[in-house]
């Protein structure tokens, strides 16, 4: 699309990088105001600000603010609404890749994050609608303020999904009073193997894709515009078949070769979603309402071993028919799992330990997953793919619906003898973005 988009901002932190042109205070920034860009300003901040304001000062407030996609990009139909009610990248069918990054702070002023999110929604608006970030791309003299790779890249349906972790509520930024209760790091499981290098996080970016240089190129510019404010902690990336192979948009496969995520609810049902996602003030903050928590494990699966078991016992551990992905004794992917099925001998068609079996329980409780596949090369101290799932899903509580579902499954899920939990995170994901406002606002004025 190269588009630039003149007033996307970044942090005025005066340790950033020289693409945080704000920081030298330049005019808009070493370049005359044209007449659209005059009118982009005053249309989303008001004349009356920005000359009344006066200023540096003034001018930077409305640049921040001025995080509006041009209406091309707005009506591309590879570009997903990166505002709204709610976030975009948890009720979005889910994208090709997926680049996650957890980031963790730096500074301990609580006015530098707000910079930095002011800043990341500037981008974030630019990034999912494939416009280059900054306004500085093309002087000789600068390094650019966009890394260039996306470049001429369509917007390939790019979300970009905050969330903030428990340590964002320590004693670092005075926001103690206002972690949500439902927010709390995750109990030990059984089995848990956990790694330090892919857990936790102040804050995450769940940047999805369905180009991964698209979805790259985002959590590098966000991680180079926070530069001074906070680091990366750890990221992972992820597949999963693309539509270019599966044009039917069937449900991908996991690396075990099954379907995964037949049992999801409804997204299209907002009842539904009412119940099992999204966050309402009657659940605890008001500045959650209409977020919702995120649960991210990066579960190491044994191939290799799997690999080895027939065609039955794979069967017997997810309870489903690895072809066509239907539950055990039944014909289609979307028939219910009949639990109480009992083959002649009164043993149940669908084993009680089997993964499906354990994590629908009576089917009261449930969780939306949005997971991908990663390998990520050898695991040189055994010669095998260091492969799995990264796995994530959304719910309205991690208690009632994650916890609940994950100690049923560490300790007697069939699966558990082909996996390793070595990565875990959660994060309450904000709220949508309203126009002229910033990720994380209901949280952070
Ligand atoms: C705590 C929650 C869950 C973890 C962790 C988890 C790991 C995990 N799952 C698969 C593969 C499949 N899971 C399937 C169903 C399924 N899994 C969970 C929860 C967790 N899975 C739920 C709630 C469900 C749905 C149950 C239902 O109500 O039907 C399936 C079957 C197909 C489907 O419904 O998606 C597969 C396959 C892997 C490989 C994995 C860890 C690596
Ligand atoms: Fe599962």
């Amino acid at each position: 699309m190269n588009k630039h988009n003149k007033f996307t901002g970044v942090p005025g932190n005066p340790e950033s990088p020289p693409l945080n042109d704000q920081s030298k205070n330049e005019p808009i920034f070493g370049k005359k105001l044209s007449r659209r860009d005059m009118l982009r300003l005053t249309g989303a901040t008001g004349l009356g600000l920005l000359l009344g304001g006066g200023g540096v000062g003034g001018i930077m407030a409305a640049r921040n603010a001025v995080a509006e996609p041009t209406k091309a990009a707005e009506g591309d139909s590879s570009s997903i609404p990166f505002y709204g009610s709610h976030q975009a990248g948890i009720l979005t069918p889910a994208q090709n890749f997926i680049y996650f990054a957890a980031f963790d702070f730096t500074t301990t002023k609580l006015a530098d994050v707000k910079k930095l999110m002011q800043a990341w929604t500037t981008a974030a608006a630019a990034l999912t609608t494939g416009e280059l970030i900054g306004d500085v791309n093309d002087n000789p003299n600068l390094p650019p303020s966009d890394t260039g790779e996306a470049d001429g890249l369509n917007p390939a349906r790019c979300t970009l999904t905050f969330g903030v972790g428990p340590s964002f509520f320590d004693e670092r930024f005075g926001l103690a009073s206002k972690r949500p209760a439902l927010l709390a790091d995750l109990p030990a499981f059984a089995g848990d193997n956990l790694d330090p290098k892919w857990c936790g996080g102040d804050i995450c970016v769940q940047a999805c894709a369905d180009d991964l240089q698209v979805a790259f190129h985002a959590i590098r510019n966000l991680a180079r515009i926070a530069r001074g404010t906070a680091v990366l902690r750890w990221t992972q990336e992820g597949f999963q078949r693309t539509g270019a192979a599966d044009p039917k948009g069937a449900t991908p496969r996991n690396l075990l070769g099954f379907k995964d995520g037949t049992g999801n609810p409804d997204t299209t049902d907002n009842a539904e979603m009412n119940k099992v996602v999204w966050n309402s003030s009657s659940d605890g903050p008001s500045w959650m309402s209409g977020g919702t928590y995120m649960a991210v494990r990066r579960v190491r699966l044994r191939i290799e071993v799997w690999d080895r078991s027939s065609l039955s016992d794979q069967e017997a551990t997810f309870g489903r028919y690895r072809h066509t992905g239907a539950p055990l004794g039944a014909k289609d992917e979307f028939d219910d799992l009949d639990l109480s099925a009992a083959d002649a001998s009164g043993k149940p068609v669908i084993p009680v330990n089997s993964h499906s079996a354990l994590a629908h329980g009576d089917g009261t409780v449930k969780m939306l997953r949005r997971s991908y596949s990663f390998s990520s090369g050898l695991d040189v101290t055994t010669g095998q793919l260091d492969a799995g799932l990264l796995f994530i899903s959304f719910q309205r509580d991690l208690m009632k619906q994650f916890v609940a579902i994950q100690q049923r499954l560490s300790k007697t899920d069939l699966l558990n003898e082909y996996m390793t939990h070595t990565g875990s995170a959660v994060f309450a994901c904000f709220p949508g973005v309203r126009r002229g406002g910033f990720i994380g606002e209901t949280l952070l004025s």
